[in-house]
């Protein structure tokens, strides 16, 4: 079952599908749509936020769905699905792969990642787990806490690793990421052109992750506008 899951995700497109409360597409409506049209154009896997959302895309369409729910605690950073309460909730929707925060940094009620992943593991065997990383110091934590497969996703945004970004340098972050870990990686987190999906694919990622160039038109539209008031400088 797992082993078929990697098998539709190699060197595949998976499209982010996300619109929070504060953007102007917030609807599972609009999201189940957008997933639609990334599964007509050979996408093979989408990336949802929240329960809703993910429920509407599973109605929709019949790709893999990477789920999470992003939420804000006081007295922790982490935010995409934080806690166990969370990583239950989106395992309880049939994902075929859940996303939560792999990073080393402290947990909302000081949870322990390692017992969030053992008693996830007994509830939900089936469920592969993606942990997003910061650092490389998370992609070595992540491995050795069971994750199925890492995630660059956090790469420019947390702390350490603030306005990084992942292609710098012919992706010297994803190839070091590469080399450190025996898991399945997917690149994810300003994939934001298709020769830069193409690259880290070709760099050995199991596939990729691209979310706002393709499914945020605030985003898409502002590069246009850049463009062309650059033209004034
Ligand atoms: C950091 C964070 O909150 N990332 C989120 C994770 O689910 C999403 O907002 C991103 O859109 C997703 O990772 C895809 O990345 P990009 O939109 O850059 O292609």
């Amino acid at each position: 079952m797992k082993e078929d899951i990697y098998k539709q995700l190699t060197g595949g497109l998976i499209v982010s599908c996300q619109a929070l409360e504060n953007e102007p597409l917030h609807s599972s409506f609009i999201m189940s749509r957008m997933a639609r049209a990334a599964k007509e154009a050979g996408g093979i896997g989408i990336r949802a936020n929240s329960i809703v959302d993910i429920q509407a895309i599973r109605d929709t369409v019949s790709l893999p769905v990477i789920g999470i729910i992003k939420k804000d605690y006081p007295d922790s950073p982490v935010f995409i699905t934080p806690t166990l309460k969370e990583v239950r909730q989106v395992c309880a929707t049939g994902c075929e792969i859940v996303a939560l925060d792999g990073t080393t940094r402290v947990r909302p009620y000081k949870e322990e990642l390692a017992e969030v992943i053992k008693q996830i593991r007994e509830e939900f065997p089936e469920v592969l787990l993606m942990a997003d990383t910061g650092t490389l110091a998370d992609v070595s934590f992540a491995e050795s806490v069971g994750f199925d497969i890492i995630g660059t996703t956090l790469y420019g945004y947390t702390a350490e690793t603030a306005g990084l970004n992942i292609a710098t340098d012919d992706f010297a972050h994803l190839k070091a990421v590469l080399a450190l870990t025996k898991l399945p990686v997917i690149a994810e987190g300003k994939i934001d052109t298709p020769d830069k999906a193409k690259r880290a694919i070709e760099l050995g990622c199991l596939c990729v992750v691209s979310g706002g160039a393709i499914t945020r038109p605030q985003e898409i539209t502002k590069r246009f506008v850049d463009a062309i008031e650059s033209l004034d400088d």
